[in-house]
């Protein structure tokens, strides 16, 4: 089943398309990257998945409803975004009660040992919180609320190394036990690699990749070796990107097959998921008519 369901979505501000005939569908149980440049639409997504804007053309479903004003769909519905904003006078235990009344599945428990994980105590007025703690308390909620549907826009303006470290496994470890729907946006992509298991790159307002995590990783690999060998290697594939050293050379090469380049003395490196990202938008700006990949689903 879709949980999030996107057809010919398209949002304009005045003259800026924001999101422009964005078609996705995005399965339950799975944690989502929503990956792209600066300006590439993914608040914007956001904000329309979770009926805070409209969309200015196009047909929206989230649990296969129309979400606006359905508080039958927004009761499952989380939103951690990288400012979040509270009441001058609250306290971080007022959040977590507001939290509890908001969110049916919330867990109190997970909400007390995460607000001792990072560090947090509940007597603490939340304007005077670091930066990084006020994120802290954005990421507790959105662990804690358990809902079905559990967005984080960028969450994590100003949190440390080891506090990031601490939200992606306390998240990996609650979602193993309590399988959701996750949309995770961020730059930090190499960070999240490993845990997310869909990518959604956009890109200028469209979608540039539309992929299961593993399929797109395995899509292409960097070889490299001595520079004709490696040029014979790649005739009949397509180079994503290409380095000359002197007499080697080092590419990367989509659909390349690992065992023949190992068979003439090439040396083969996985292809990060950054990388892939970074080629894919940074080709999106020639390519107007695009088709988006779609590796595997
Ligand atoms: N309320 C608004 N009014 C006018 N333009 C807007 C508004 N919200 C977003 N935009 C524009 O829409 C485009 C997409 O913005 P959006 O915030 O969705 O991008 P983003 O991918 O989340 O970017 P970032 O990674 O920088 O947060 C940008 O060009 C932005 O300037």
């Amino acid at each position: 089943m879709s949980v999030i369901e996107f057809n010919a979505v398209s949002k304009r501000y005045g003259g800026i398309t924001a999101l422009d005939n964005v078609s996705l569908a995005l399965g339950e149980h799975r944690i989502t990257g929503l990956l792209g440049r600066n300006g590439a639409g993914k608040s914007t997504f956001m904000s329309i998945a979770t009926a805070r804007s409209f969309a200015s053309e196009g047909r929206v479903r989230v649990f296969g409803e129309n979400p606006y004003e359905n508080s039958g769909v927004l009761d499952r519905v989380c939103f951690i975004g990288e400012n979040q904003t509270y009441p001058q006078a609250h306290k971080v235990r007022h959040v977590l009660d507001g939290a509890r009344i908001a969110f049916p599945l919330w867990d109190e428990n997970l909400a007390r040992e995460l607000v001792d994980a990072f560090g947090l105590l509940t007597g603490q007025l939340v304007r005077k919180l670091s930066r990084g703690q006020r994120s802290a308390v954005g990421v507790i909620v959105g662990l804690a609320s358990r809902a079905p549907l559990t967005f984080f826009d960028e969450p994590y303006l100003g949190l440390d190394a080891v506090a990031r470290q601490l939200f992606y496994d306390r998240l990996v470890a609650d979602y193993g036990e309590h399988p959701r729907t996750i949309v995770l946006s961020t730059h930090l992509i190499d960070e999240v690699a490993d845990l997310i298991e869909h990518v959604v790159v956009l890109d200028h307002g469209r979608v540039m990749i539309d992929s299961d995590a593993d399929s797109l990783r395995g899509s292409a690999v960097v070889v490299s070796g001595p520079r004709a060998a490696v040029e014979s290697f790649a005739t009949d594939h397509e180079v994503l990107q290409r380095e000359d050293l002197g007499g080697f050379a080092r590419m990367t090469i989509r659909g390349a097959s690992a065992d023949h380049a190992r068979q003439q003395g090439l040396t083969l490196e996985p292809v990060s998921l950054q990388q892939l990202v970074v080629r894919a938008t940074t080709a999106a700006g020639t390519a107007p008519d695009h088709t988006p990949e779609r590796v595997a689903s």
